[in-house]
C-alpha cells in the first residue's frame, strides 16, 4: 500500500483486522465480474452515469482554448462523491456490515454516503465539523431527509480532519457491525488505491469520450485538489499518457503569503495524518496546522500520498487559486455556460482562466467539474449577489 515513501497503515492495531478483511475484499472484487456488474448497473441507472464530456463552446472562445468539462456535478447527488461510496457501501454490504459511518465537510461525501446507505437499507453516521454544519447546511439537511444522523464535531477547528479524528475513533470501537466509507484517496491501506479505483471511471469514460469527439488525447487535464479523489479519478487512466500534462489545484484561501489556506503539497511536508504518510500542512514540532479555504472541500491539511508521490516525480503539476479566483471562475462559468460549479471545482476553472494566456486556440484542456455549486450560495452570495 506504499506509492513510494508514501501511503501505509498508520493506525492503532485494533483496526490491522477491519483493514486486513477490507483489504481482501477490494482484491476480490476487482476481479469478480458478478460485482463490477453490479457496479456498472448501479452506476449507470441509479447515478447517472456516463457523465457527458461537454464542449464549453462560450467559455473556449473566452479563454482561446478548447475547453471540455467533465460533468460530474451530473452525478446523482450533485458530485463525484457518490462513484465511491456506491462502491464501498457494495464492499460493506459484502462484508455483512449494517452500518456505515462517514466523514464530510463540503457535505457532498456524507450525502452520497447516506444516499448509497438509503439504497442499501443500511443505517449511516456522518461526522461533520460544527462550522462545516453552519456553511453547509443544505447538505446537512439532505443528510437526514436521506436517514443519516449527523454527528457535530466540536473539536479542532471543527471542520473535516476533525471529523475525520472523530470518524477513526468511532471506528475503532465499533469496527464488528459497521464500515467506514473514507470519502477520499486519503487514509490507511487500502483507503487511497480503492478509492482511486472507485474514481477512475471518471478519467476512463473521459479517455473514451475524448478519442470520440477529437480523436486523439488531451493536452492538459486539470482537477482541483482536496483529499484528491477527483482529480486523481481523472488523472490515473491518463497517467502512462506522456503528452498530457495534469494539473492539480489547491485551495490558496486568502492568500499563501497570509498562511489562511490549505496548499498542501507546494507548502506542505511529509508528515502522518488519518493512518497514511503524505505531505501535510504541519509546524516545525509536527502539529497539524488548520487549513482555511472558502471551499469546505478543499479546506483540509492532508492530501493523498499517490499525490505526494506524483509531486516528487513531476508526473503531476501542483498549482493554487486563491478564494477570490474560485469565485470569479463560478461567476464566470454561470454567466458564460449556464452551469453553477462548485466552489471546489471553481478553483479548477479559475487555473485554466490563469493558464490561458499560454493556451493556444486548439489545445485541448479537459476540467473535471466535480460537482455543482447549489451547496455554496451562502458563501458566495457576499461576493456574487449583492444587492
Ligand atoms: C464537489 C467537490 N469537489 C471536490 C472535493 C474535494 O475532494 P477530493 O475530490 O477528494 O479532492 C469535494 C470534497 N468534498 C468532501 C465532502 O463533501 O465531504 C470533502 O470535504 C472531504 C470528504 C474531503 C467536493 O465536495
Amino acid at each position: 500500500g506504499y506509492f513510494g515513501p508514501y501511503g501505509g497503515r498508520y493506525v492503532p492495531e485494533t483496526l490491522f483486522p477491519a483493514l486486513e478483511e477490507l483489504d481482501r475484499a477490494y482484491q476480490e472484487v476487482r476481479t469478480d465480474g458478478d460485482f463490477q456488474e453490479e457496479l456498472k448497473l448501479l452506476l449507470n441507472k441509479y447515478s447517472g452515469r456516463p457523465t457527458p464530456l461537454y464542449y464549453a463552446e462560450r467559455l473556449s472562445d473566452a479563454l482561446g482554448a478548447k475547453i471540455y468539462l467533465k460533468r460530474e456535478d451530473l452525478n446523482h447527488t450533485g458530485a463525484h462523491k457518490i462513484n465511491n461510496a456506491l462502491g464501498q457501501a457494495l464492499i460493506a454490504r459484502r462484508l455483512g456490515k449494517k452500518r456505515i459511518i462517514a466523514e464530510t465537510g463540503a457535505g457532498q461525501h456524507g450525502v452520497a454516503s447516506a444516499t448509497a446507505a438509503a439504497r442499501f437499507g443500511m443505517e449511516c453516521t456522518v461526522f461533520m465539523g460544527e462550522l462545516d454544519i453552519e456553511r453547509q447546511r443544505m447538505n446537512v439537511d439532505r443528510m437526514r431527509l436521506l436517514g443519516a444522523e449527523v454527528v457535530p464535531v466540536s473539536s479542532g477547528n471543527k471542520t473535516l480532519k476533525d471529523a475525520t479524528n472523530e470518524a477513526i475513533r468511532h471506528w475503532v470501537a465499533h469496527v464488528e457491525d459497521c464500515h467506514y466509507i473514507i470519502g477520499s484517496v486519503v487514509g490507511p491501506h487500502p483507503y487511497p488505491s480503492m478509492v482511486r479505483d472507485f474514481q477512475r471511471i471518471i478519467g476512463d469514460e473521459t479517455k473514451e469520450q475524448i478519442m470520440a469527439d477529437e480523436g486523439r488525447l488531451p493536452d492538459v487535464v486539470v482537477a482541483c485538489v482536496g483529499g484528491g479523489s477527483n482529480a486523481m479519478g481523472i488523472f490515473y487512466p491518463f497517467v502512462e499518457d506522456d503528452s498530457v500534462r495534469m494539473i492539480g489545484v489547491e485551495a490558496a484561501g486568502h492568500g499563501v503569503e497570509t498562511g489562511e489556506h490549505a496548499v498542501t503539497l507546494s507548502e506542505g511536508r511529509v508528515g502522518v495524518l488519518h493512518g497514511s504518510r503524505s505531505y501535510l500542512l504541519q509546524t516545525d514540532d509536527g502539529q497539524v496546522i488548520e487549513p482555511y479555504s472558502l471551499s469546505a472541500g478543499l479546506d483540509y491539511p492532508g492530501v493523498g500520498p499517490q499525490h505526494s508521490f506524483f509531486k516528487d516525480s513531476g508526473r503531476v503539476e501542483y498549482v493554487s487559486v486563491t478564494d477570490d479566483q474560485a469565485v470569479a471562475a463560478y461567476g464566470e462559468l454561470c454567466s458564460l455556460e449556464g452551469i453553477i460549479p462548485a466552489l471546489e471545482s471553481s478553483h479548477a476553472l479559475a487555473q485554466v482562466s490563469v493558464m490561458a494566456p499560454e493556451l493556444d486556440e486548439d489545445t485541448i484542456v479537459v476540467v473535471n467539474l466535480s460537482g455543482r455549486g447549489d451547496k455554496d450560495m451562502d458563501s458566495v452570495r457576499p461576493f456574487l449577489l449583492k444587492e
